[in-house]
Formats: structure tokens, C-alpha cells, sequence
């Protein structure tokens, strides 16, 4: 059976109480892991690890140096493509056309990008004049943080992990790495590319294990200087309330009930591609992907007939079979969330246009966390899938009539995430945009990411923006030099 180790100090290690738990592959609900819990042994040896690489080796690298690392750990990741991609599948569920075009390659450019920020990193200066006639000069000067604990989702394992320890290192903090239990490979993974490459012991930490156990223990250690997490908003208070102990700082990216807007002047192929894309990719378990579709009313009947269209043309089945479109869900219990949605909109008066339960599947994969994907129509703004995330490859589909009113519809939420416009007028596409609180807005597109751009939530979808040189503002400590002439 494949073990799934911590990996402190630039070692795999097991728990020192000898505790395991299971991992399942989503699409057979087969045991396919037994993966370390860290209890407080393991979690003060990480941090302790980290701490000590800050004035170690690492600490002591020159900026050229730390860059040409951060690269040679892209380069490694591709090297590694295909174990990175078979690990990310197998756990996750998510089917190769997916993690081949988005997971894998975009862990080794999240290395990448923040290497190349890493070199136009400007530091500002003033020159002021003094009460006694002479003048003094200040400038600014970044440090790395310290200890950054980095707390990680299930959804896109590696590509969330990575868009947090990429920054982190490039910056010259260290890293102790909690990823989710039910998808801990890739993380485990990348401390063999760490080994390989070379990376001062310490800089890398991973400590594997519950969110209730782990995470809590990670959360509360006052050597973490900072934490960041991409999950469940819930579970983002719980970290906040934690971190405020120490006053510790926060980058927290969680949830959204993202909206679709579609004109009827839009492009309509564009627009059913695109829409279709956010609603199922990944079986919806995104949190940049829509839930909440409003058409406006002359094209709306077309347009749910053609949503429906492309979800019944999804090929449902295992990863590695390369004509998949849409895997199951991670786990059973979040199977069992998903369904639960599902009922609960049957019960509230939905009109199921596609879907609306789980598939049955044949043979080994009968046991497996599938949903069908489903589209609803008919049910008023107070929903609960039409308020609550599901993060399951649904949507609600209802019409609207004037810009005004459709604005106000998308705004309320209590996330504020992403969203999407879909209309081939310009200075409408402008106007809505600047309207809508979210912090990502595509227009006739979809998860478009250019990686130097700020990324991040407005209300409930978090705090702080990362990309490009945004990323400085959460993983370094700005300071003043004044030296008077
Ligand atoms: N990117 C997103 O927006 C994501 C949203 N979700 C949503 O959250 C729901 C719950 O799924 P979970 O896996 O429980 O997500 P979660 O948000 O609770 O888990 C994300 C990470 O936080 C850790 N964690 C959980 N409780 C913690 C605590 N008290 N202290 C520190 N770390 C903790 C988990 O172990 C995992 O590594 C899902 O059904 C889904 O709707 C889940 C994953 C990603
Ligand atoms: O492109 C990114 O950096 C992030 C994408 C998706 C999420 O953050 C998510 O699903 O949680």
C-alpha cells in the first residue's frame, strides 16, 4: 500500500505516534493511500525547521541564487509532469483533459512567474529636508516575512499549494505546508523535486493530517508568522479568529456564488462554451466557476436549451480515460453535500432541466462519488442554491430584463469572488464590469489568468490579493530606512 510521509527538515518522515489515515481514489471509492496524521511532534519539528532555515542556508542566499532555484523547481515539476499528473488525478478524480491543461503546468509556473517578479522588485526613496537645514534620505526595503504556514483546499491541490509556496520562497520566507487530507500526494511529491534540486533543508515543510487536528495545531503555533488558505469561508473565520492570537497576518481566498450575466447581444456560441466551462469544469468544484446564470429574457429560452445541450454531450468516466470531460467529486462527504443541494432544490420548486441526482455507473466504478451535472430553472433569488455555494457542477438559470436590475441581482451575495459578462457591446462590457463587487470579472471568457494580475475576493470571498508583484504585500514586511546627511 503507497504510504503518504510528512516531509520535514528535507526528510520523509512518518508520525512519530505511528498514525495513519486512509485516502480513496473518488472515482472506485477504492483505498489507494494511508496517509501520516501529524499530531504536535511533527507540526513543532516543521515549524521549528522552518525557523531555523530563515538564519541557515537558506536565509543566507543570495536573491540570483533564490531565483535560479525557483526555476530549477519549474523545470523539475516538468520533468516530473507525469507523476505530478497521475498523483493529482488519482486522488482528486479530475479526468487528464483537465489536470494536463490547468493542475500540472500552471504548479510549475507558479515557481516561475514569482522568479521573474522577483527581479523588478523597485524599492521607493524620498528625500526630505530637516527642521536643522540638511536633508535625509528614506527608502524602502522589502524582508521575507519569517515562517509562512500555508493551508491548502482539495480542489486544485497542487495549483493552490504551489500559488502560495511559489511567492513565499521567491520572497525568502520558509514554508510549513498543511494540504488537504483527502488529496495530500502532490505536496508530499514536490518535497522530492525540493530534494532533488536542492533546496536548503527547511525552507519546504509538509505536515500532513486533518484540518481539526493539523490545521488547528498549525493555525495556533505562535512561530508561524503568517497563513494563508484557500477554502471554505467558514474555515477562513476559524483561521482568522486564530491567527489574530499573536496578531498574525492573513491572505485568505475562499468561497464565491460566482454570476454569469448574458446579454442578448452577446456572442451565444462563445457565451454556451464558456458558460458551460465554469459551470461543470473540474465537476464545479471551483471556486472562480458560476452558479448563478442570468440571460436576459428574449434569448433565455434558447440559451437553457443549449447549456443543457452541452451538459448532456459531458463524457462522464475515469481519469485516465483522455475522452473524459468531467470526473466524480473528491469524496464521499462531499458527495453526500452536493446531493443534498440537489434534493433541497427539488424541494424548493426547481424545475430540473438536466440532472439532478447522482449517475449510475457500471462495474468498478459503481461505488464511486459521482453527480450528474444539473441545471435548474424556476426558483426565486431566496433559493438556497441560489444563495448558497455548492461548489458541485450546477447552476440556476433566471432571466432578467434590464441592466439595472441584473447588476443589482448579481451584487447580491455575500461573496464576491468572480464573475462573468457576456455581451459584444463594448461600453456595456465597460459599464457592467466597473458595477459588479467581485474581484475578478471576465468578459466573453472564463479563467483566464494572466498570473501578474492581483487575484483574490471582495466580502465574503476573502482578504488580500496575490499575483504578480501584489504577492510582495502579504509574503514581505516593508520597511522605512531614514539616514539623515
Ligand atoms: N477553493 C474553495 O473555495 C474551496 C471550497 N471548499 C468548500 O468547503 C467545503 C468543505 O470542504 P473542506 O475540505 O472541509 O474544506 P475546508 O475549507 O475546510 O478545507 C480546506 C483546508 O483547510 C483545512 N482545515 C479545515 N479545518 C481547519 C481548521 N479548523 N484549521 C485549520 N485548517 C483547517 C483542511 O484540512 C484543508 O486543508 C466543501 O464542501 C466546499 O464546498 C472546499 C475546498 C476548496
Ligand atoms: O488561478 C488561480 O490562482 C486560482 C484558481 C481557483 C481557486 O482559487 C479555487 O478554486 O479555489
Amino acid at each position: 500500500m503507497k504510504k503518504v510521509q510528512h516531509y520535514i527538515n528535507g526528510q520523509f518522515i512518518d508520525s512519530e505516534c505511528g498514525e495513519f489515515f486512509d485516502n480513496f481514489n473518488p472515482a472506485t471509492a477504492e483505498l489507494i493511500a494511508k496517509v501520516a496524521q501529524g499530531r504536535e511532534p511533527e507540526v513543532d519539528a516543521a515549524v521549528a525547521a522552518a525557523k531555523a532555515a530563515l538564519t541557515g542556508e537558506w536565509g543566507q542566499m543570495k536573491l540570483n541564487d533564490r531565483i535560479a532555484l525557483m526555476y530549477e523547481i519549474a523545470n523539475e515539476m516538468d520533468r516530473r509532469f507525469d507523476d505530478f499528473l497521475e498523483a493529482e488525478c488519482l486522488d482528486t478524480g479530475k479526468p487528464y483533459s483537465i489536470a494536463r491543461h490547468i493542475d500540472i503546468p500552471r504548479g510549475a509556473a507558479n515557481f516561475k512567474v514569482f522568479a521573474d517578479t522577483m527581479k523588478s522588485v523597485a524599492d521607493e526613496a524620498y528625500r526630505m529636508d530637516t527642521p536643522d537645514g540638511k536633508i535625509a534620505m528614506n527608502y524602502s526595503m522589502r524582508q521575507p516575512k519569517g515562517v509562512i504556514g500555508v493551508i491548502s483546499p482539495w480542489n486544485l491541490p497542487l495549483l493552490l499549494m504551489t500559488w502560495k509556496v511559489g511567492p513565499a520562497l521567491a520572497c525568502g520566507n520558509t514554508v510549513v505546508v498543511k494540504p488537504s487530507q483527502v488529496t495530500p500526494t502532490t505536496t508530499s511529491l514536490l518535497g522530492e523535486v525540493m530534494t532533488k534540486v536542492g533546496l536548503p533543508k527547511g525552507a519546504y515543510n509538509v505536515v500532513q493530517g486533518r484540518g481539526s487536528i493539523t490545521g488547528n495545531l498549525l493555525t495556533a503555533h505562535q512561530d508561524i508568522d503568517a497563513l494563508t488558505f484557500t477554502g471554505e469561508t467558514k474555515t477562513g473565520e476559524t483561521i482568522m479568529k486564530a491567527c489574530s492570537n499573536g496578531v498574525r497576518d492573513i491572505s485568505l481566498e475562499l468561497g464565491g456564488k460566482n454570476p454569469a450575466i448574458i446579454f442578448e447581444d452577446c456572442d451565444m456560441d462563445k457565451a454556451i462554451f464558456e458558460t458551460a466551462r465554469s459551470v461543470f469544469a473540474n465537476s464545479g468544484q471551483v471556486c472562480l466557476g458560476t452558479e448563478r446564470v442570468y440571460v436576459q429574457r428574449p434569448i433565455f429560452d434558447e440559451f437553457v436549451s443549449r447549456l443543457k445541450d452541452a451538459g448532456q454531450k459531458l463524457k462522464v468516466g475515469v481519469h485516465n480515460d483522455e475522452s473524459v470531460d468531467m470526473g466524480p467529486v473528491v469524496s464521499a462527504a462531499h458527495r453526500d453535500k452536493v446531493l443534498e443541494f440537489y434534493d433541497i432544490a427539488k424541494k424548493e420548486g426547481a424545475n430540473v432541466i438536466l440532472g439532478g441526482g447522482a449517475p449510475k455507473m457500471e462495474g468498478a466504478l459503481k461505488d464511486g462519488f459521482w453527480v450528474e451535472p444539473t441545471i435548474w430553472t424556476g426558483l426565486p433569488e431566496t433559493a438556497t442554491v441560489v444563495k448558497e455555494e455548492v461548489f458541485g457542477p450546477c447552476c440556476h438559470i433566471a432571466p432578467f430584463d434590464t441592466e439595472e436590475e441584473v447588476i443589482k441581482m448579481a451584487n447580491d451575495t455575500k461573496y464576491g469572488l468572480a464573475s462573468t459578462v457576456f455581451t459584444e457591446n463594448l461600453d456595456k462590457a465597460h459599464r457592467v464590469a466597473s458595477k459588479i463587487d467581485s474581484g475578478i470579472v471576465w468578459v466573453n471568457s472564463w479563467f483566464l489568468r494572466d498570473l501578474r494580475t492581483p487575484f483574490g475576493g471582495m466580502k465574503g470571498s476573502g482578504i488580500g490579493r496575490e499575483g504578480g508583484h501584489h504577492s510582495l504585500e502579504f509574503y514581505t514586511e516593508l520597511k522605512n530606512i531614514c539616514i539623515k546627511m
